[in-house]
């Protein structure tokens, strides 16, 4: 995937493209499925697929107060769009500038300007340019007169018959339901990020975790316990994962990510880490002793290795 981070950056002779836009936060199974829509068309018309993406979520800049936590960093995000095929993504950077181009400039100076835009697929909701001023019928209109034409994709619904999107991802995970986020994702939910110095604790309860930086990047699901896949080096692990301010021990003020791999023990601090959860397994409990603790850290484990089908570690007989 061609990646273009301003709409300088796209080349003269490009070519003619088919492209959706939106924020795809998450690169769930309703945008993959837009995605491969948007393959079929660029395939049947000779065209180029391209994602016109943002930065940032537009609402953080216009409505910090009500925007939400993304699913997934951009970094995230243009890995996820580079799986599904699609030739290009071209990254604006939504700053306030760009907040206040009208609809008729935007699609001017983006679509008809920087691209040479013959198809968009958008959602019939979709609104664009400053104060969300413009809609499909207005796009509609636009493309008649720079050449191109709308196609207005249906909701994808899941089985339930609920709409598909990133604020039901958001729910889940922050209920803690990764498995169920995961389903509707198309992929394991994930946050990654650089493994710093925790409380130094771990090695002496028998559970040495790798604890994230403060912020991470990607959704962080509910405080608990969980079964999950520890990626370092590009090497799975599978990990008894902890998320909460580990309320045993008094304070911990800030809210720590941290992985206990199973059966390893090397040195990983300061390397870029993903936790790839796979399910929950309980909620943080505030135990009154260490040892109740490591008994039930011991039962996780356990449930980690059913979960992820890991076989228990060889006794040694001496
Ligand atoms: C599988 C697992 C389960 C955990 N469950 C709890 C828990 O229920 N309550 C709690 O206070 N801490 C829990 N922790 C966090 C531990 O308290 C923490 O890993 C330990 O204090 C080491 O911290 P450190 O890495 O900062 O040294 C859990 C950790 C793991 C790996
Ligand atoms: N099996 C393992 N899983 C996770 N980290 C491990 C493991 N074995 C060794 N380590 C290393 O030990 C560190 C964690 O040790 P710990 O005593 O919990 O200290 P900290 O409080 O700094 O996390 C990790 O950051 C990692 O570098």
């Amino acid at each position: 995937m061609e990646l273009f981070e301003s709409i300088d950056a796209v080349p003269d002779d490009f070519g003619a493209v088919a492209l959706t836009i939106g924020k795809f936060d998450g690169v769930h199974g309703g945008h993959r499925a837009v995605l491969e829509r948007l393959q079929q068309i660029a395939a049947e018309r000779s065209l180029r697929s391209v994602v016109v993406t943002f930065d940032r979520n537009p609402m953080s800049l216009l409505k910090p107060e009500s925007c939400p936590q993304p699913l997934v960093s951009t970094g995230q995000k243009l890995e996820r769009l580079g799986s599904t095929g699609v030739d290009a993504t071209l990254v604006l950077t939504f700053d306030r500038a760009l907040s206040e181009v009208s609809a008729e400039d935007f699609v001017a100076t983006v679509l008809a300007g920087a691209l040479e835009t013959r198809v968009i697929l958008v959602g019939a909701d979709f609104r664009f340019g400053a104060q969300g001023a413009g809609d499909v019928e207005l796009l509609r209109t636009l493309g008649e007169k720079h050449g191109f034409e709308v196609i207005v994709i249906d909701d994808i619904e899941l089985e339930a018959g609920r709409r598909i999107s990133s604020t039901f991802v958001r729910e889940l995970l922050a209920d803690g339901q990764v498995a169920e986020a995961g389903r509707i994702l198309t992929a394991l939910h994930s946050v990654r990020g650089i493994v710093v110095l925790g409380q130094q604790r771990g090695r002496e309860l028998g559970y040495p975790t790798a604890n994230l930086e403060r912020m991470p990047e990607g959704f962080i699901p509910a405080d608990g316990v969980y079964a999950a896949w520890l990626v370092v080096d590009g090497t799975r692990f599978a990990a008894a994962v902890s998320i909460g301010n580990n309320p045993t021990f008094e304070g911990v003020a800030e809210k720590q990510v941290e992985a206990h791999a199973l059966d390893q023990d090397f040195d990983i601090y300061g390397k870029r880490v993903e936790i790839e959860f796979v399910d929950f397994i309980r909620g943080m409990v505030k135990f009154s002793s260490i040892d109740s603790l490591v008994e039930e850290m011991r039962r996780d484990e356990e449930t980690v290795r059913t979960i992820l089908g890991v076989p228990a570690k060889a006794t040694l007989y001496k």
